[in-house]
């Protein structure tokens, strides 16, 4: 397992009109997610349509994103390669992540996002897996905030209270509780319309040191 977890790296240069192209163009497949489940017949056609055309429109007007500022610009890492985020929660070039905005840092984090169609379980509602990742995702960068190393998942335990509603905004909320050691334990919630819609408590463990001076988790 790698010590950065979900940040792997990659050789060509990027520029950030490169990043910034990536993230338009997940923002898109994301749109395009939701119109694949929602509409059907000419709608369905007109919708596949107009996404193709706002990527072509990307591709071929080099003008087109240039007031966009990538949320995650170029990193290199050590050997000068760049760093790719490819986290399905976190990061914004990944289709798969739900356009959620950070507001806070520190002893409390908090994301906030509404979900779109293609994260329904029960009509309407968040499917619950979604429920736990999001909850992993919010206690650990609250177990990151309070540490100065990587932390994995040990143990999570998700109470679906009521359901997590589809478009509406959510408050996905993150906090430490205790640490001793290489343990950290953090608690947290879903909240919507004022109401806790599912909690969550857990474990986070920092691998033994190696050696070298580094983590492992392996
Ligand atoms: C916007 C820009 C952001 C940029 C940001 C970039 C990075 C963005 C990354 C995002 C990332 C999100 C990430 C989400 C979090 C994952 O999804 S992580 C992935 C899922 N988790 C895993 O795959 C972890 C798999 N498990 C493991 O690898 C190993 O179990 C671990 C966690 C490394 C621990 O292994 P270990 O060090 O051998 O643990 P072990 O010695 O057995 O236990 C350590 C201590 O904990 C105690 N312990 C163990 N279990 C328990 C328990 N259940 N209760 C109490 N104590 C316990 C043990 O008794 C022991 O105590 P001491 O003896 O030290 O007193």
């Amino acid at each position: 397992m790698s010590d950065l977890l979900d940040v792997d790296s990659r050789p060509a240069p990027e520029s950030s009109e490169d990043s910034a192209l990536a993230e338009y163009v997940a923002e898109v497949c994301r749109r395009l997610s939701a119109g694949l489940l929602r509409e059907t017949g000419d709608d369905l056609r007109s919708v596949v349509a107009a996404e193709v055309r706002s990527v072509q429109w990307a591709l071929e007007d080099p003008a087109a994103l240039r007031d966009r500022v990538p949320v995650h610009p170029p990193r290199l890492d050590h050997r000068g390669r760049v760093r790719m985020f490819t986290n399905p929660v976190l990061s914004q070039r990944n289709p798969l992540a739900p356009p959620l905005t950070h507001v806070s840092d520190g002893d409390e984090c908090e994301f906030r996002v509404t979900l779109p169609l293609q994260y329904q379980g029960p009509r309407n509602m968040l499917h619950g897996g979604y429920v736990g990742v999001l909850l992993d995702d919010v206690l650990w960068y609250a177990v990151r905030h309070a540490s100065t190393g990587i932390s994995f998942t040990r143990e999570l335990t998700v109470t679906y209270e009521r359901p997590v509603p589809l478009f509406e905004e959510l408050r996905i909320v993150g906090r430490v509780v205790e640490a001793e050691g290489r343990k950290t334990f953090a608690e947290g919630e879903i909240v919507a319309g004022g109401q806790v819609c599912a909690r969550a408590t857990g474990l986070w463990i920092a691998p033994k040191p190696r050696r070298d001076g580094h983590g492992s988790a392996g």
